[in-house]
């Protein structure tokens, strides 16, 4: 071992590509991918719609298969890696079982996986707690509002204690206030778990509040335009988002994205 620390990506990809079959001929999602993500790290991954940032996270989550280079999570394939349980997805829509309350639907990837049911209640009580819904367990999903079911569908991603968590615009059908606290509780969620996370958005602001990198992604196919390591401190007040420093972290975001767009 040498004296300084070389830390290994904990997902890394080298020169990805996908190519989906379709009735209508093939079409190009992914291209020429390469990104390290690091341990702790909070990636975002923001482009137009249709540029592949759904299609890389599932790659990464080993429910998509690469056409062409190499994908590894954990130092292993990602169907080991899924195989292993090395990450929680969290999707677009919070997708609670509406016959099962809170509690139950924080159980399901418990039972799936065999865990001792008596850690279960535990692991309920802890994961609502992180996610700020404690006393919630027998609510029925119905019973709360949007904000609240997706932090639920956060909780039952958290439910096996992966390290990787994978967020697919978790936040887009919420509305802005709700959609800034739910910022403001996840950046508190991923400093006390030290998780890591790559997260796919839309949104410029998200993505500069909440990232320590941020991939910048062009229209079909795919590609990797920029990658911003934010200059961001970690401690991150809603305020932040009215700094000099924070301006020009969008500025370059939106500059990425208008550069990779061709207006035709
Ligand atoms: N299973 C599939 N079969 C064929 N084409 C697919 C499949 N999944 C995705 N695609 C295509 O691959 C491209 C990338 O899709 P993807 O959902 O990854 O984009 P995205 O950047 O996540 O979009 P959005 O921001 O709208 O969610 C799109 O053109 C999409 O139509």
């Amino acid at each position: 071992m040498g004296t300084w620390d070389v830390t290994t990506p904990v997902i890394e990809a080298k020169d990805l590509d996908l190519t989906f079959q379709t009735n209508d001929g093939p079409v190009h999602a992914l291209k020429g991918v390469d990104l390290g993500i690091e341990k702790g790290d909070f990636v975002s991954f923001i482009g137009p719609s249709g540029c592949g940032k759904t299609t890389f996270l599932r790659v990464i989550a080993g429910l998509e298969h690469a056409t062409g280079g190499t994908v590894t999570v954990n130092g292993m394939t990602p169907d080991e890696a899924r195989r292993n349980r090395a990450y929680g997805y969290v999707f677009q829509a919070a997708g609670l079982y509406p016959w099962r309350t809170i509690a139950g639907n924080i159980r399901l990837p418990l039972e799936i996986m065999g865990i001792p049911k008596s850690e279960h209640a535990d692991r309920v009580r802890r994961v609502l707690e992180l996610v700020d819904l404690a006393g919630f367990e027998k609510k029925f999903p119905w019973q709360l509002s949007g904000g609240m079911q997706q932090r639920a569908s956060i909780a039952r991603a958290l439910a096996f204690d992966a390290d990787i968590l994978l967020m697919d615009e978790p936040f887009g059908a919420l509305d802005e206030i709700v959609r800034d606290h739910l910022n403001e509780q996840l950046l508190e969620l991923w400093a006390s778990t030290q998780k890591t996370i790559a997260f796919v958005t839309h949104s410029i602001p998200e993505a500069v509040y909440l990232s320590t990198k941020i991939v910048v992604m062009s229209p079909r196919p795919g590609r990797i335009t920029d990658v911003i390591e934010s200059p961001l401190p970690k401690e991150r007040p809603l305020d932040i988002r009215d700094t000099p420093e924070f301006l020009e972290v969008a500025h370059r975001v939106r500059e990425g994205l208008r550069e990779g767009h061709s207006y035709d």
